[in-house]
């Protein structure tokens, strides 16, 4: 996580709401209007007491001032629930606009992202530290400013009565406002940092024993990982007990400190009426003041328990919009397919640097190609076989520019891909992954993400193509039929049959092929590779297969052996 002050992490999140800057200033606005009424009631209510025993006087007659007592405790509702309103509004409009950013940040740092990081502390920065953001938005920024208006407000009230009531005023609302909410949070920032870990790891662990269930039934490991479960719970439960007593001992040093201030301004306005400092009418309204002016002052100490966690998390999302890509997406326009006329990977080595990969395993540099050049010319088949790990799917992506090779070029029709406008590069190529994924849609959609405009005899085309039109028609509800209903009943060789109808019907002049075939039974990848075979002379094909009948279709064939191509 890159390091910011506490300070320039608010600033950045506040920059975002730059936008919304009209709807704050007019939360603020409810607010400082709603407690000045929320303090001034009990004080008019004082001088109207003070006047009905001729200790003091009213600017009004006493129904006036009754009726104005009733505007200002009705006003304070209204007040209060605007300003809720526009923070609320604020808030959600961020969110989106924040979510809007992230998922952006992450198409652009995508694929090299998601291949080298933790997808579940990802899905955590994206879900739930979004999602505090709202705390920031609707309950920090609005309190912090109320807070500094009401301060200068109450300064100037009491300072009219005498400036030592007002010094002792701030002094008090200071302590209550920042020195309370600082220590609480320094005293629970380490153990919310924890907390949340804790949290994440459980619900990781979870996830991960769902994932493996059979493995876990398989090898009888149910009962280690159910203590292992119970472990971690119990110790998420301690750390959430304890920072619940932080947070309570938090809320009861403030209502103590309001109780004690408050006593001390009351002695303080009572020695300076003694004194013939200040009148009794002025004693009294400066007490009552005081007791009744701590609101704004209590909600920015309850700040103090959320506000590291809420500043962590925006620190996380930061460190998402602030992430260079590995790979820079180059623009262009959308539309128009180029020309294809081949493409080659020119004396390129690559190595995952930059601790791109899960584990960081990569992040030594180790040398995955080799000074590799190959190079696949319009409507050829051409396959490349070689051991396990020795970097066949790696010459793909870099084929397809998921990562930028270190030395050398791959020219897509002459030209550096890393020159090639990355819309026109995706339609260039379609390539199909040993793992199919099938999105929560029907089997029709989940097809024409590749083409969004192709007509139903286009899709039938390619899914006879890929030799799971017959499978398909034989669905309860045929291309209907939602992927989510099967779950998991789709066997490995249907789902690469439907990722390969998906690849040939993006209908790309260049087709990436790793293992289209592992799965399959010899007579679907015969019909597959006839298909291959007939659309020879029209589309590039690039075949990745360790089995001698798919690569006996191959034009010409290379072989990789620890990253070096022969
Ligand atoms: N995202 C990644 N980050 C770091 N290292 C990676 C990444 N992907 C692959 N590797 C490593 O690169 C090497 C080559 O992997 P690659 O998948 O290209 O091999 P392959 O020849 O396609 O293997 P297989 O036939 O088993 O699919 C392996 O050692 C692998 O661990």
């Amino acid at each position: 996580m890159a390091a910011r002050s506490n300070a320039r992490v608010m600033w950045r999140m506040l920059g975002l709401a730059r936008p919304l800057a009209g709807w704050m200033v007019l939360a603020v606005a409810c607010g400082v209007a709603g407690f000045c009424c929320a303090t001034g009631v009990p004080v008019l209510a004082a001088e109207a007491a003070l006047a009905a025993v001729g200790a003091g006087s009213l600017p009004w007659a006493f129904g006036v001032t009754v009726a104005v007592l009733a505007v200002m405790a009705v006003a304070r509702g209204v007040l209060h629930y605007v300003e809720q309103r526009c923070n609320h509004y604020i808030a959600f409009k961020l969110l989106a606009h924040v979510r809007d950013l992230v998922f952006g940040a992450l198409r652009r740092l995508t694929p090299a992202k998601l291949a080298g990081s933790d997808s579940g502390a990802l899905i955590s920065t994206v879900t739930a530290d979004v999602e505090l953001l709202e705390v920031f938005y609707a309950h920090t920024i609005s309190p912090i400013c109320i807070a500094v208006l009401m301060a200068a407000v109450m300064g100037a009230f009491l300072g009219g009565i005498h400036p030592a009531l007002a010094a002792m005023a701030l002094a008090s609302y200071a302590l209550v406002g920042i020195a309370v909410p600082v220590a609480v949070s320094r005293a629970s920032g380490g153990e919310g940092r924890r907390s949340r870990d804790l949290a994440a790891g459980l619900s990781g662990f979870v996830l991960d024993g769902l994932r493996g269930l059979g493995e876990v039934l398989q090898y009888g490991a149910g009962v280690s990982r159910l203590e292992e479960l119970d472990g971690r719970s119990e110790e998420l439960v301690a750390s959430q007990r304890k920072l619940r007593a932080r947070g309570a001992a938090g809320q009861a040093a403030t209502t103590g400190a309001i109780m004690v201030l408050s006593c001390a301004q009351m002695l303080m306005a009572a020695w300076l009426a003694g004194a013939g400092l200040v009148t009794a009418e002025g004693a009294v309204l400066a007490t009552v003041t005081t007791f009744s002016s701590f609101g704004p002052f209590v909600a920015l100490a309850n700040l103090g328990s959320t506000l590291q966690g809420t500043l962590a998390a925006g620190n996380r999302v930061l460190d998402i919009l602030d992430e260079e890509p590995l790979v820079a997406e180059v623009p262009g326009s959308e539309g128009a397919r180029p020309g294809f006329d081949g493409i080659a990977a020119e004396d390129v080595s690559f190595s995952y640097a930059d601790g791109s990969s899960a584990d960081g395993a990569s992040a030594s540099g180790e040398k995955i190609l080799d000074h590799v050049s190959v190079s696949v010319e319009p409507g050829q088949i051409v396959g490349i076989q070689g051991k396990s790990g020795s970097g066949k799917s790696t010459l793909c992506r870099l084929l397809m520019r998921f990562w930028d090779v270190d030395q050398g070029c791959v020219a897509l029709s002459g030209t550096d891909v890393r020159e090639v406008a990355t819309s026109a590069l995706r339609d260039a190529e379609a390539f199909v992954e040993q793992d199919t994924h099938l999105f929560h849609d029907s089997i029709r959609d989940n097809l024409l993400i590749a083409r969004p405009g192709a007509t139903d005899a286009e899709l039938e085309a390619a899914c006879r193509a890929a030799s799971v039109h017959d499978f398909i028609c034989s669905l309860p509800n045929g291309y209907d039929t939602m992927v989510g209903e099967l779950g998991d009943t789709l066997s490995g060789g249907e789902r690469q049959r439907l990722g390969l109808a998906r690849a040939f019907l993006h209908d790309a002049p260049l087709l990436l092929l790793d293992e289209p075939t592992s799965n399959l039974d010899s007579l679907n990848e015969a019909q597959i590779l006839k298909s291959l075979s007939d659309q020879r002379g029209r589309r590039a094909v690039v075949l990745i297969s360790h089995r001698p009948s798919t690569m006996a279709i191959a034009d010409k064939t290379y072989s990789m052996d620890q990253g070096r191509v022969s």
